[in-house]
């Protein structure tokens, strides 16, 4: 490499250069950074301003003759990062910083002594004028828009939305459901919900929560199917900071740690991996908590509720649910019924459902036909209430008025409708007609569950959501079925 000619031109005066202090030189050249800024100002080690440029006095509105010198930098500039900078003792070359409504465009650097140790900072302020930045600006603030959302978006998802009145329901089951959620409610212990998908679960664990004593607490939920099984556990126990590489990488609270002090809704419990089975059981014995690259532990209080869809006891019996998390689980269980067993829940969920959905546009409410609620009542209903208010929203969609008659509700069925002989004319519904069909649809519903139950009437009263002695009068009518 050549010398260049500033240093070959002169020995005497390089040597005299390499000899000044570098001290001296670096104070130079925050001199003339100072004056060449926008604003300047220096903090000592306790953070307090030891002096600021007029110009920056002028810049952020400072009234000169308030004695801005010896205050703490933060309660002159709250968004200021000067503490910051001399504890990480590394610089922040170029930043945006708030003041108010303004925006500048900052770079703070940490001051040393002669020892080499940190003693105070100096910050600068470039452009005060940020029109030439505006595209960058723009997005920045965009950005902070799009966080704040997404805050706002948090917090309202780990709020409980739903209370036991918001459960809608009148048949025996689902009102000894709510019963016992009410007792469960006012106890601590975990609580396993059980049933098909849609059956409702996860609107029962919102309601547990708020009926219980920890209302004012947060309820944060957790999928166990949504999440990779490689990140369960960071969003379990949370992640040390520098945990991972990127020494600098900020620590997170993991789910348990966020629902400190409330409820933590563990859906689709039968999903989680085995790994994961173990660390949730040691969680939920020592009520303590590990972050991930973390050697601290720190006590949790939190209360389980856990769903499924799965068949857990046969999942124990195969080995892939351990059987000492699922009696960890079982302490409270609630085992929601499939809707197609709770027919009686169907007239007052399309009451609600209808209500909640936008009105039909000449005006009035719906009106749901009954042909069309006994067509829906011989539906198996596989994806349980959730599919209920599909089709409700469908149907409402097809409708050409305010009347749903079996032929949207059919249409918004799709392939799953059972139109059976009853209502396969779908023109007239005429009251002896509907007679029939309620009589068809019974013994439909019937011949199901006996044939679920293997014939055991007690069982199929309950699948039916009746009592036995309902069963058997109702066995007695439909004598073909079988012999009382
Ligand atoms: N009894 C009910 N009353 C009113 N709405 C209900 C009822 N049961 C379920 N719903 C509604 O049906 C939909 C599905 O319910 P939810 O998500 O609670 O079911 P889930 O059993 O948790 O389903 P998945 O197993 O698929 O997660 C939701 O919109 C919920 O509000």
């Amino acid at each position: 490499m050549q010398d260049s000619p500033g240093r070959t031109g002169d020995p005497h005066a390089s040597v005299a250069e390499s000899m000044r202090r570098p001290e001296q030189r670096a104070v130079e050249a925050l001199s003339v950074l100072a004056e060449t800024s926008e604003g300047a100002l220096a903090v000592d080690r306790a953070g307090r301003i030891t002096w600021i440029s007029p110009k920056y006095v002028r810049l952020l509105g400072l009234d000169p003759r308030d004695a801005v010198v010896g205050r703490p930098v933060d309660a002159v500039i709250p968004e200021s990062r000067m503490n910051e900078v001399m504890q990480s003792g590394k610089p922040i070359l170029l930043d945006l910083m708030r003041f108010g409504e303004q925006h500048f465009v900052v770079c703070r650097l940490p001051l040393r002594n002669a020892a080499g140790e940190i003693d105070g900072a100096a910050g600068f302020v470039f452009y005060d004028r940020l029109d030439y930045l505006r595209p960058l600006i723009d997005k920045f603030r965009a950005l902070e828009t799009r966080l704040h959302h997404t805050h706002a978006a948090l917090a309202h998802e780990r709020k409980a939305r739903y209370r036991l009145s918001n459960f809608i329901g009148v048949s025996e089951v689902v009102r000894n459901v709510k019963l016992r959620a009410r007792q469960f409610a006012a106890r601590d212990g975990a609580v396993l919900i059980l049933g098909e998908t849609g059956a409702g679960k996860e609107l029962l664990a919102h309601a547990l929560h708020l009926a219980s004593p920890r209302a004012a607490g947060r309820f944060v939920a957790v999928n166990m199917a949504a999440v990779p099984e490689a990140l369960l556990e960071s969003e379990f126990f949370g992640v040390a900071p520098g945990a991972f590489t990127g020494a600098d990488r900020k620590a997170r609270a993991g789910k348990f740690e966020l629902a400190h002090g409330g409820t933590l809704f563990l859906d689709e419990i039968g999903d989680m991996p085995l790994a994961i089975q173990a660390k949730l059981l040691r969680v939920l014995q020592e009520g303590e908590i590990e972050a991930l690259g973390s050697n601290q532990v720190k006590s949790v209080d939190v209360r389980i509720v856990a769903a499924t869809s799965r068949d857990l006891e046969a999942k124990v019996r195969d080995g892939s649910f351990r059987s000492d998390l699922f009696y960890r689980l079982n302490v409270l269980p609630l085992r929601l019924p499939p809707l197609r067993q709770r027919l009686e829940d169907i007239d007052p969920l399309c009451e609600q459902m209808l209500d909640d959905l936008p009105p039909p546009v000449d005006g009035g409410s719906w009106l749901l036909t009954d042909a069309a609620r006994v067509m829906m009542k011989r539906h198996a209903w596989p994806g349980n209430v959730r599919e209920l208010r599909n089709v409700l929203e469908q149907a409402t969609a097809l409708a050409p008025g305010r009347v749903l008659d079996t032929a949207q509700i059919a249409e918004a069925m799709g392939a799953g409708v059972d139109t059976g002989p009853a209502v396969a004319s779908t023109t007239s519904p005429a009251v002896a007609t509907l007679a029939e069909a309620l009589q068809d649809a019974e013994r439909a519903a019937i011949t199901v569950a006996l044939r679920a139950a293997g014939g055991a009437k007690v069982q199929a009263a309950a699948l039916l959501g009746i009592s036995r002695s309902q069963l058997y009068d109702k066995l007695k009518r439909h004598a073909d079925l079988a012999p009382p």
